[in-house]
C-alpha cells in the first residue's frame, strides 16, 4: 500500500497527518497500523495520528460521528486508541487545511471532532512559520478530586474535562513526578476510560508550567486539552474572574489559555507542518 503523509507539531506535540479525504485510502483506520506509524524507532514517530477525512466519508464507517463542517479530525493516540479530542492536533489540522487550500481562508475553520465541532482561527499578523493558531475548545467541566501517584509521591488532583478526561495535580517541583516512563497511578473508578495526568507548578501570576502523561501516548512535550485543564484548575484555585488568561509553559514551548466570560476556553499557540512524503507500507 502506498499513501501520502505529513508530519506536524504544536509545541512539539507531534502528529502524523494522513490525508484520506474520501476514506478510500485507509478504510477503517486500524489501531495496530497507527501504533506502527507512531513508533519512534520503527515508524515515522509521533504522539498521535490525525486522519484528514471528509465528515461524510467517515460517517460511512462510523455513523456516530457528526459535524456541521466538511472536514473531520479522526484522531488516534500513539498506541492506536481513539480519543475524543486533541487541542494541539486540531490546531495543526486547521493549519494543514489552510495550507492545502482545502478551506476558505476568509471564513472560520470548522473542524469536526468526537467532542463536537471546533472553530480554529489564525493570527494573521504573525509571519509564515510563526503563526499563532487558536481554537475555541468549548466549555470545560470541573468535577471532584481524586489521588494520583508517581515516583513514590501522591497528590490530590482536580478532575477537569476539556473534551477528554484530565487529572491536574499541583506539585512543588516538576521533577517530583519522576521519569514518567510508566503511567502514574490514578483512581480507575473515577476514570474508567483512562486519564491524561498533568503535574503543575506555579511560575508567577497567571503563569504555570506543566508536564503531562497522556493516556495512550505516554509523556509528551505538550498537550492542548491538558494545558486548558491546567489553566481552568489554576483559575478555580485562584478564584480568578473571567475573562482570565494563563500562560502555560510545557516542555515543548508555551501556550496561552483564555477562559472567557461566556465560559468557553480558547487555546492559542504555534503550530507547523515540518515534513511530507509518501509511504510504501509493507507490514
Ligand atoms: N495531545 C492532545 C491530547 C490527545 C488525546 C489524549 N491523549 C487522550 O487520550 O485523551 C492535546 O493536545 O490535547
Amino acid at each position: 500500500m502506498s499513501f501520502p503523509w505529513l508530519k506536524g507539531h504544536g509545541t512539539e506535540n507531534d502528529f502524523v497527518l494522513l490525508p484520506d479525504h474520501d476514506g478510500t485510502v485507509h478504510g477503517e483506520l486500524d489501531g495496530s497500523f497507527v501504533a506502527a506509524l507512531c513508533h519512534r524507532r520503527r515508524g515515522i514517530g509521533a504522539d498521535g495520528v490525525l486522519r484528514v477525512i471528509r465528515t461524510a466519508a467517515l460517517r460511512r464507517t462510523d455513523p456516530a460521528v457528526e459535524s456541521a463542517g466538511e472536514w473531520f479530525m479522526d484522531y488516534r493516540n500513539a498506541d492506536g486508541s481513539v480519543s475524543e479530542m486533541c487541542g494541539n492536533g486540531v490546531r495543526v489540522f486547521g493549519l494543514h487545511l489552510l495550507q492545502e487550500g482545502l478551506v476558505d481562508p476568509a471564513a472560520p475553520i470548522v473542524v469536526g471532532t468526537r467532542d463536537g465541532d471546533k472553530i480554529v482561527t489564525f493570527d494573521t499578523a504573525a509571519g509564515p512559520g510563526d503563526a499563532l493558531i487558536s481554537v475555541d475548545m468549548g466549555v470545560p467541566h470541573v468535577q471532584g478530586t481524586s489521588k494520583v501517584s508517581a515516583d513514590g509521591n501522591t497528590w490530590e488532583a482536580q478532575d477537569v474535562r476539556t473534551g477528554n478526561p484530565h487529572a491536574v495535580a499541583f506539585i512543588d517541583r516538576l521533577g517530583d513526578a519522576g521519569t514518567l516512563l510508566t503511567e502514574p497511578e490514578y483512581d480507575r473508578s473515577v476514570y474508567p476510560e483512562g486519564v491524561n495526568i498533568e503535574f503543575v507548578v506555579r511560575e508567577g501570576e497567571r503563569h504555570v508550567a506543566m508536564r503531562v502523561h497522556e493516556r495512550g501516548s505516554g509523556e509528551t512535550r505538550s498537550c492542548g486539552t491538558g494545558a486548558c485543564a491546567v489553566a481552568v484548575a489554576t483559575a478555580v484555585a485562584d478564584g480568578a474572574e473571567r475573562p482570565s488568561t494563563y500562560r502555560v509553559d510545557v516542555p515543548g514551548g508555551t501556550v496561552h489559555v483564555t477562559w472567557r466570560a461566556d465560559d468557553h476556553i480558547v487555546l492559542t499557540g504555534p503550530a507547523e507542518i515540518v515534513a511530507r512524503g509518501t509511504m510504501d507500507w509493507t507490514a
